[in-house]
């Protein structure tokens, strides 16, 4: 297990550019399976996630050709099929959350797939009732293969159907969608997840041939076509990315400039880290996050305490919360952090304890955060990564603090941030790996 050590205090600055998103590219990728034309995809970053997806799709058959570090064209015109059933192929799903994302392609075009339980963040429940339900409503079957932890799909025939999904689960739209591009008949999905990423998946299946409407909506309507056909396509820059270079700027920056972010696409996130009293200048399509001696929190217009909370998109993700939480422990003011969809995200912060800030951990969903408006510095400390956004929240705290930290099991870092520490030695960080 690979290491992290931060020696902190020195200044950022300079220019970051984000890395293609990881959860846009994880569902475009897959998407490739519903065609036997070649999908060429661009923008792919090169993080852990995304190459152990991209070896379980060259497990099942589909041809993957890297034209440069970020491009792929992925065919999937020789799949084995007999593979899925295989426990080496269950095993290597269980690595990573992404997976999950192969059911509905396999499904769509071919009629079955094997569902094993996906990998990816330890940050509670992980549920797949509106993705079962959502395949049920179309005609799939399922059964559970006695003995093993593994599930099988069957529907060689389809139908279009109108369905309110229980939850507007992210992976659930983008699988339900994938499964239903080639259904017979009209499909209609109501309270679907409307994010950026689903927005450019459907966008992609339709240059596929695809007939989607409602995008960038909670309502979707699919017409099923015959078969879909190969495309180009371009993965957006990472919002996640994005704020947790904000984040960074506010703490430790010198003046950051964050390249070609895609700000239509940021949603509320820049607001977010407003009502925190960052400033966050936008300029053209780059965010400036300038040097900042202090920062005040916004209060509520009834002059109530500031309450950052996730709600499904246009609301805030909850993969910034653990971010945002660590630029509150310096700010002048109080916060309320409310992870509402995870249950097991915020027990991280007894390591920010441990280094000096002020956070009430109220219970597995809320943690109080009163703001040490820069009196006093967080102290380093010696920490291990739980999930991806905890480690690059802890991160930032290391990057903060006075003296040298050390934070373990940085692979959760490296599933969702390409070349981290390069990229943050760049602006002047002094990070190593051991
Ligand atoms: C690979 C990928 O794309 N992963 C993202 C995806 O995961 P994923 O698609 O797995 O997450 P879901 O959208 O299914 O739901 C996440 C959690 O929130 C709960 N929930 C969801 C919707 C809702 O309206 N109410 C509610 O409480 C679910 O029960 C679940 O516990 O979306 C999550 C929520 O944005 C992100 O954290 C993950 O980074
Ligand atoms: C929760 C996350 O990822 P995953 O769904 O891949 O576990 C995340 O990116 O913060």
């Amino acid at each position: 297990m690979e290491t992290f050590i931060i020696e902190g205090g020195h200044p950022l600055k300079g220019t970051i550019v984000p890395q293609g998103a990881k959860n846009e590219t994880l569902q475009v990728i897959c998407a490739s399976i519903l065609t036997p034309e070649p999908v060429r995809i661009n923008n792919v970053p090169d993080i852990l996630d995304m190459n152990n997806l991209i070896r379980l799709l060259t497990d099942i058959g589909v041809r993957v050709t890297k034209h440069a570090r970020n491009e792929y064209t992925f065919q999937a015109d020789s799949l084995n099929l007999d593979y899925l059933g295989s426990d080496e192929f269950v095993k290597k799903c269980s690595s990573l959350r992404g997976s999950v994302l192969m059911i509905g392609p396999l499904l769509g075009r071919f009629g079955k797939a094997t569902v094993a339980k996906p990998g990816g963040d330890k940050i509670g429940r992980r549920r797949l009732d509106t993705h079962f339900l959502g395949f049920s409503k179309l005609g799939a079957e399922f059964s559970r293969v006695e003995g093993r932890n593994v599930y099988e799909l069957r529907g060689e025939h389809l139908k279009g159907c109108k369905m309110l999904l229980d939850e507007a689960s992210v992976t659930g739209t983008a699988n339900i969608v994938m499964a239903a591009v080639m259904a017979e008949g009209e499909t209609t999905i109501y309270n679907a997840a409307c994010e950026p990423y689903i927005q450019q998946l459907c966008r992609m299946l339709n240059n596929m041939g695809a007939d989607i409407t409602g995008i960038g909506s909670n309502l979707l309507h699919i017409k099923g076509v015959k078969g879909l056909h190969g495309c180009e396509h371009r993965v957006l820059p990472d919002m996640i990315e994005v704020g947790s270079f904000i984040g960074m700027a506010a703490m430790i920056g010198d003046g950051i400039r964050i390249k070609d972010v895609s700000i239509e696409n940021l949603g509320i996130i820049p607001e977010t880290f407003r009502r925190l009293g960052i400033d966050v200048r936008e300029e053209g399509d780059d965010l400036f996050i300038p040097k900042h001696d202090t920062f005040t929190v916004d209060s509520f217009m009834d002059g109530t305490i500031m309450t950052l909370s996730d709600a499904p998109w246009p609301g805030l993700t909850p993969d910034l919360l653990s971010v945002l939480l660590v630029v509150a422990t310096q700010a002048n003011g109080s916060v309320l952090v409310h992870q509402k969809m995870f249950e097991s995200r915020l027990f991280f912060v007894d390591k920010l304890i441990d280094m000096g800030a002020n956070i009430i951990l109220c219970d597995p969903h809320r943690a109080v955060v009163v703001g040490l408006n820069h009196t006093k510095k967080l102290r380093a400390g010696v920490m291990t990564s739980p999930d991806i956004r905890a480690g690059i929240a802890m991160l930032i705290a290391a990057l903060t603090a006075d003296g040298t930290s050390r934070i373990g099991n940085i692979a959760q870092i490296d599933r969702g941030y390409e070349d981290i520490e390069e990229r943050l030695n760049a602006l002047g960080a002094k990070i190593t790996r051991q």
